[in-house]
């Protein structure tokens, strides 16, 4: 059953990286187990980048998923829960999901996303590790060691969070959603794909192999990929890095989205 599953927060004071502390503990860990890490001495970004992890400032970690019916959708589960516990945090922030699974305010990035598999069956992924990196704390002048725009909560909203509450909560509303996920998985896509909200913006892509590509994102597909338009033809990609046109976004119109989706959010039920 389901609703069987109980928030199960495990909190480490120091690991490498809580991705690969949960995939090496996959079987002994219960499905649905946050591992949390007040500090991390090698955490791991996607296309082989370092994750910054100072001690006791941000949050990272990792959440075991055993059930998915395709790998993707443990992106999608992690963005959409992470997200929406900013939202009942932070409800004046203008957050918003940047694809593949970042979560960003204007062009500046607050968390970062790595999924990794940790079964693969009849070539599906079926269960995966699905690591996140939030800026909690990070003063202003410490996101200038960043090598992008960056931001953190601290720097957007002036305030504090205290980190240990942060974990408690990230893990009950990751397991709210995965129950809703088991119940219906189509309801947490929708979710994902109604908080990416750069569709329809021009973007520059970096695809796999490190070409860049200018066009409009034109949406996503049914797999997660994303539908691009470059000179007149389209394209779809499974993943990539996207970055932002400055000059050709309405930041004015990208917060009032950002902030109108926010608003239409409701929690999701006990
Ligand atoms: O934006 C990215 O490149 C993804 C960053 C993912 C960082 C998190 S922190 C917790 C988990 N452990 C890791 O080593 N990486 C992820």
């Amino acid at each position: 059953m389901p609703d069987s599953i109980q928030p199960n927060l495990l909190i480490l004071d120091e690991v490498d990286s809580t991705n690969t502390y949960a995939r090496e503990h996959f079987d002994d860990l219960p499905d649905g187990t946050l591992v949390v890490a007040r500090r991390q001495t090698a955490g791991r970004g996607r296309r082989g980048r370092s994750w910054l992890s100072p001690p006791g400032i941000n949050f990272t970690g990792s959440i075991l998923l055993k059930r998915l019916e395709d790998g993707f959708h443990a992106g999608c589960l992690l963005g959409v829960a992470a997200l929406s516990l900013l939202r009942e945090l932070a409800p004046e922030l203008p957050a918003y999901l940047k694809w593949p699974n970042d979560i960003y305010v204007e062009n500046r990035k607050l968390a970062g996303l790595l999924s990794e598999s940790a079964r693969i069956e009849n070539g599906r992924v079926t269960a995966v590790v699905s690591g996140i990196g939030i800026n909690v704390n990070l003063p202003s002048d410490a996101l200038k060691a960043i090598d992008q725009p960056a931001t953190s909560l601290l720097a957007e909203t002036n305030r504090e969070f205290n980190l240990d509450f942060f974990s408690k909560k990230l893990a009950e509303r990751l397991i709210r959603y995965y129950i809703i996920y088991l119940n219906s998985a189509g309801f947490v896509i929708r979710e994902w794909m109604e908080a990416n909200l750069l569709v329809g913006e021009t973007l520059t892509l970096t695809d796999p192999l490190g070409k860049e590509h200018t066009g409009v994102f034109r949406r996503i597909l049914e797999d997660g990929g994303m539908l691009f338009e470059e000179n007149g033809a389209e394209f779809a990609f499974s993943c990539g890095d996207v970055k932002i046109d400055r000059k050709s976004v309405d930041w004015d119109q990208l917060k009032i989205k950002a902030l109108r989706h926010s608003y239409h959010y409701k929690q999701p039920k006990e």
